[in-house]
């Protein structure tokens, strides 16, 4: 029995995304939020036959509020993709408006929802949730995640591609660390499930893995960004989280957590980054109350060694570029 609030839920996102939360059994509520068009989404997905009663909100009248009441999980795909020529921080002027009135309806309805904050650019929206939340009282960093999946999807796809076995596409596993916008962006190929084969360009496939979302950005030219895959992979993702909620042990996803989520994990990696971080995208064991433990980088070559090292100062950028929103307003 879980209740799932998509905001931004009539987008190029959160449509799919909505509807694959719909053929989920483990749904039992899905409240859309969006300024345009949730009541005929709504309408439309409450017709297919699971278990998940549907409804649908706009602004007016509290929408956000109802949308929100009583959701175990918030999903926030809400905001302004890139056209082609823009990057992710480019969005930051809209999308940061946008994320802070949404956060402050989660701290005023459902303050203990999970958050899985799409919307970009991750590395600064999450330390803007953040902080919107300390303002209020009610922040858990155990439950508060940037969605990053969508770079381990690619890492994956990418490779398997490059094994030439389509039957491998859906077993392939690389750890992707670090954020979600280009440098940021750190692909574990040594730690791949599956070996590359020799001879492969690493350079080539690290830089097609960082820089991946801009293939679509460019192909949909100027009708927006990544959403058919996004929401797959904001669906794997939820999925996770949804299990884990409701007591299955052992999921481990990578995700852009506090390293505060976990004093000792996040001490631990911190040790390895030699830096203090706010935020990073690591891999991460979830409970039932969220962040229950996050993973070191483990072994790593020394080019992964110097990928990281290229995320750290970009990394702290963004995340003072959120809180710095909210703390410091006139800015
Ligand atoms: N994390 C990732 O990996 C990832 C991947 C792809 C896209 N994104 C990001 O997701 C965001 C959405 O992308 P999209 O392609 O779905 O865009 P879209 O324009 O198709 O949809 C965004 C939706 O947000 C709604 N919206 C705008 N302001 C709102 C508000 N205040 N409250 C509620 N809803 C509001 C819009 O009405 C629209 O329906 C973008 O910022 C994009 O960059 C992130
Ligand atoms: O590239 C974008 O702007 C959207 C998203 O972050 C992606 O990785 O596809």
């Amino acid at each position: 029995m879980v209740k799932v609030a998509v905001l931004g839920a009539a987008g190029g996102i959160g449509q799919p995304l909505s509807l694959l939360l719909k053929t989920n059994p483990s749904v039992t509520g899905l409240g859309l939020y969006d300024i345009v068009n949730t009541p005929g989404v709504a309408a439309d997905l409450s017709h297919i036959a699971t278990p998940a009663k549907v409804e649908g909100y706009l602004q007016p009248n509290g929408g956000l509020a109802k949308a929100l009441t009583g959701a175990e999980v918030v999903i926030i795909p809400a905001g302004v993709p890139r056209k082609p020529g823009m990057t992710r921080d480019d969005l930051f002027k809209i999308n940061a408006g946008i994320v802070r009135g949404l956060a402050e309806g989660v701290a005023d309805t459902c303050p203990k929802a999970f958050v899985l904050v799409i919307s970009n650019p991750v590395n600064s929206t999450v330390p803007i949730v953040a902080e919107v939340l300390k303002a209020k009282g009610h922040y858990d960093p155990k439950r508060l995640f940037g969605v990053t999946t969508l770079d381990v999807v690619r890492a994956s796809t990418f490779v398997a591609e490059l094994l030439k076995d389509p039957s491998a596409a859906s077993s392939v596993v690389v750890p992707v660390v670090g954020g979600h916008s280009g440098v940021t962006i750190v692909p574990l190929l040594s730690q791949s499930s599956h070996p590359l084969p020799s001879g492969v360009d690493l350079d080539a496939l690290v830089h097609r893995i960082q820089f991946g979302g801009d293939e679509v950005v460019k192909a949909k030219d100027g009708a927006g960004s990544a959403t058919l895959s996004m929401a797959y992979a904001g669906y794997e993702f939820a999925c996770k989280v949804i299990k884990a909620i409701n007591g299955e042990k052992g999921i481990v996803a990578p995700s852009y957590v506090s390293l505060a989520a976990d004093s000792a994990g996040g001490e631990a990696l911190a040790n390895e980054l030699g830096t203090s971080l706010e935020f990073f995208s690591a891999r991460v064991e979830l409970d039932a109350q969220g962040v229950a433990k996050i993973h070191t980088l483990g072994n790593i070559n020394e080019s992964e060694k110097k990928l990281v090292a290229a995320a750290i100062p970009e990394l702290k950028t963004n995340i003072t570029t959120g809180h710095d929103f909210i703390q410091k307003p006139s800015l």
